[in-house]
């Protein structure tokens, strides 16, 4: 029986729309000669039609993407545009809106890869991280602006039902992987209210999964165990902001951030998840045809393994897999890594 996958694209801005061209590139390159057939509508959500029309995302957008698969995504924020108003008004009130409370990004150093860490060892663990609470909410604001006496609040929100509808998530991600081991990572000997709901959550959870190893770091010491011994970490869940920051250091051990995939994923199914490279818009580099697309590629591949088309999703992992192994040190442009993983995964 053939199936139809109904995906909304938002390239963004930057090289967000240099990476996503070459995600949808291998997209219909593994799925060619499936009976699996793919209707794409794109979204023009970003910097452009904020300068022409001040819009961010219409609600009437918003309700149109409610009725898609998946989302895939580039990168939103552009240097003319205020800070904070792509990135809050577009992309988190996607994530918040689509109710994406699981920030799932992979890091896996593959074979090959060249690494900051003189003996790196075997690293692949995952971080959950909490994706519609905490200090991103909005929750904050400031008197006296400008002045010398302003005063500046961004409050976290850590709710109840929120911490352990994440928290459970990392536990089942957990016992379902060999090495069945939580860390959690928070700062609850200083920000003692949230912390101390996030470690009463995990204690209580983790009743349930006694099969499951858990252990805690304060999030300045989880620095430390990036760098001097990542293999230690299995599954990694976290707040919002702390994950936001593990991301990248993770992204910089394993590669670098033009490799680092995610899922912003609503486990609940309530509205489709959306898959984005962990990396921003990044405007040094943009309109130059530099930029890695293989961080967009695997975010295609944790989309269609979320939408179940886990065998396509594999293969993606092994064309990017092979292809990091044979890639040097020879600088590639965007469209050829995207040229070369298409013909990876159909060959
Ligand atoms: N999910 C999203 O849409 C995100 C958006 N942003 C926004 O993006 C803009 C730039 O933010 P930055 O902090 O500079 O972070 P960034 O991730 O865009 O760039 C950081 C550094 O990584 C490099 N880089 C990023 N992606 C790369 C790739 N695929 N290949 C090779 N090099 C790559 C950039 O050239 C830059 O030197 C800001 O407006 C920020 O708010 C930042 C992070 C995530
Ligand atoms: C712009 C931020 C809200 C997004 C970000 O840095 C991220 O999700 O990694
Ligand atoms: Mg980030």
């Amino acid at each position: 029986m053939s199936r139809s996958l109904n995906l909304a694209v938002i390239p963004g801005d930057g090289i967000g729309t240099e990476v996503v061209t070459e995600g949808l590139k291998v997209l219909d390159a593994v799925l060619a000669g499936t009976d699996v057939k793919v209707g794409a509508t794109t979204y023009d959500l970003g910097a452009k039609r904020w300068h022409a029309t001040g819009e961010t995302l219409p609600d009437t957008v918003l309700e149109e993407l409610r009725g898609h698969d998946a989302i895939l995504l580039g990168a939103v924020g552009d240097p003319d545009v205020p800070s904070g108003v792509l990135e809050r008004g577009l992309l988190l009130r996607l994530r918040f809106e689509l109710d994406h409370y699981v920030n799932l990004r992979p890091s896996r150093l593959f074979p090959g890869v060249a690494t900051p860490l003189s003996s790196p060892g075997e690293v692949d663990f995952v971080v959950v991280r909490e994706g519609t609470e905490g200090p991103y909410v909005g929750n904050g604001g400031a008197l006296r602006v400008g002045t010398p006496q302003e005063v500046a609040n961004e409050v976290s929100v850590n709710t109840a039902f929120g911490v352990e509808r994440v928290v459970r998530d990392a536990f089942a991600r957990a016992q379902a992987r060999p090495r069945r081991k939580l860390t959690y990572v928070h700062k609850h000997n200083v920000l003692v209210h949230a912390g101390h709901l996030w470690r009463r959550t995990v204690e209580r959870v983790g009743q349930e999964y006694p099969d499951v190893a858990v252990d805690y770091l304060h999030v300045d010491a989880a620095t430390i165990f990036f760098v001097t011994d990542p293999g230690r970490f299995d599954v990694i869940v976290t707040d919002n902001l702390f994950g936001d920051i593990l991301t990248d250091l993770a992204a910089a051990i394993t590669g670098g951030i033009g490799l680092a995939a995610s899922g912003n994923v609503n486990p609940d199914r309530t509205a489709p998840s959306m898959f984005e490279p962990v990396h921003g818009s990044a405007p040094d580099i943009a309109g130059q045809g530099v930029a890695d697309p293989t961080a967009t590629v695997l975010s295609v591949g944790l989309l269609l393994d979320h939408l179940g088309l886990s065998e396509q999703a594999g293969r993606i992992v092994d064309a990017v897999a092979a292809d990091l192994s044979e890639r040097g040190t020879a600088a590639r442009r965007t469209a050829e890594v995207g040229d070369a993983l298409a013909a990876r995964v159909t060959g």
